[in-house]
């Protein structure tokens, strides 16, 4: 057992604990710890990789537990936690026996818990010699899923379907990328492929700063179905367009690389940063802005305007499985009515015959179809424009009977899944 491995179970386990029991974000919490920049970059990934497999297969990880345990006491949270990393490398992520096990005790009696390292050995040795057979026997789609997600998916989309969210939610998205230009050039010098959305997919994996084109600003991260709504807006060349939600920049991007003069608006100084940041690599322009974009009143009035509003992120679950243990039904309603309120205000801000594009990368019908209907139900000066299949490549499956884009992560599970989101397209009225 080397020094960088106990690191690395180490930091893992901190992590864990401030997602699971502070409620921080894994990539906040990442980009905090200290201990993290003083190993390799190969440890750096695989205590993410650690981290985010317990957070994915939490469920089928805590009853494998419960399985496993010799006596039924209520464990303390710490030993759970060192107990859950060592059964996801055991079970998930092919970590030799010897390795799983002896690292979880060092890491017990480092953190005072030396009283439980017979207990922490016991479990994790039946853990290696059982836990295969028992997880194989397990429904990990529904054990990993939180009930207020099942139930709501099921509601919304029936069971088939959520069924298809759920074993897709299980596997880690690909790394899908949009180029500037010259999306087929750009996937055959990263070994990927385009979709019929114009997106380059690669396998996941490795640092993306080292891939070449990164320093050239030649491209930039970007989910195939996070690509869509800027790309509804057609020829966007010349025009003036709000970006009201905008940081870290992957939609003002894509307009200002299709020629449209952007503005972009957050409410976080610090994010609003990371978008000057990225624009900076990509060396392309905009005018960025801190502001609060449902009270925000501009000299002028936008050909376009994109409101891609702070949601629950449930669509995002494949790259980001903490969403399942931070996110609750009350947080959905609570940004139901941040999104309402920034809705009603974004049609002000679009000249007549102008267009608004409003989207969420959640799963939740309360924060896309509903918002558009209450919408229409309160009077406002817009109308639905219908998003047609030649607009996505010809994936017609991806668009609702009122012309809106609802992805679903199931989907396109032969060209490796997408993420959920939900795109509207509406006109002002003239
Ligand atoms: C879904 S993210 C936007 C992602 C971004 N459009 C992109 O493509 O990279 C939502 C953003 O809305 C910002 N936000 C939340 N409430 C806001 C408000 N009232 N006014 C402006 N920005 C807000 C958040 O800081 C966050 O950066």
């Amino acid at each position: 057992m080397t020094d960088a491995s106990l690191a690395a179970r180490g930091a893992a386990l901190d992590l864990l604990e401030t997602v699971l029991r502070k409620k921080i974000p894994l990539d906040d919490a990442f980009d905090a710890h200290e201990g993290l920049d003083a190993l390799e970059p190969r440890d750096r990934g695989f205590v993410r990789l650690m981290v985010a497999t317990v957070l994915r297969r939490l469920g089928q990880i805590d009853a494998l537990i419960t399985e496993t345990l010799t006596k039924p006491d209520p464990i303390k949270a710490g030993v759970l936690d060192i107990l859950r990393l060592g059964a996801a490398q055991l079970v998930f992520l092919d970590t030799p026996a010897h390795a799983a096990v002896d690292t979880s005790v060092a890491i017990a009696e480092q953190r005072g818990l030396q009283h439980y390292k017979g207990l922490i050995n016991a479990v994790l040795r039946r853990v290696s010699r059982e836990g295969a057979d028992i997880v194989k026997k397990q429904d990990a789609g529904r054990l990993n899923t939180p009930d207020w997600l099942w139930l709501a998916w099921r509601t919304a989309y029936g069971t088939p379907r959520t069924r298809g969210i759920v074993e897709a939610n299980l596997v880690e998205a690909p790394l899908d990328l949009t180029a500037k230009s010259n999306p087929h050039e750009w996937a055959t010098k990263l070994d990927g492929t385009v979709l019929p959305t114009g997106t380059v997919r690669r396998a996941s994996g490795g640092q993306v700063s080292e891939l070449p084109g990164y320093d050239d600003g030649a491209w930039w991260v970007q989910d195939a179905a996070a690509a869509l709504p800027a790309k509804l807006f057609g020829d966007i060349a010349g025009k003036t367009v709000y970006d009201l939600c905008a940081a870290p920049g992957g939609k003002t991007a894509q307009l200002a690389a299709a020629g449209a003069k952007v503005t972009s608006l957050d409410r976080s100084e610090r994010r609003l940063r990371r978008l000057t940041a990225n624009l900076e690599r990509l060396n392309l322009w905009a005018d960025t802005l801190t502001a609060d974009a449902a009270t925000w009143k501009p000299d002028e009035l936008a050909d376009a305007v994109l409101l891609d509003a702070p949601c629950s992120a449930t669509g995002a679950i494949r790259r980001h499985p903490d969403i399942m243990r931070l996110k609750s039904q009350e947080d959905v309603t609570k940004l139901a009515g941040a999104q309402r309120r920034l809705l009603a205000h974004a049609v002000d801000l679009v000249k007549p015959g102008g267009t608004l594009i409003y989207c969420t990368c959640s799963l939740q019908p309360e924060e896309g179809e509903q918002r558009i209907a209450h919408l229409l139900s309160t009077g406002a000066q817009v109308d639905r424009s219908p998003v047609t299949p030649d607009e996505l490549g010809g994936l017609s499956e991806l668009i609702n009977e009122n012309g809106e884009v609802r992805t679903l992560p199931g989907q396109l599970a032969e060209l490796g899944g997408i993420d959920g989101f939900f795109i509207a397209r509406l006109v002002k009225r003239t």
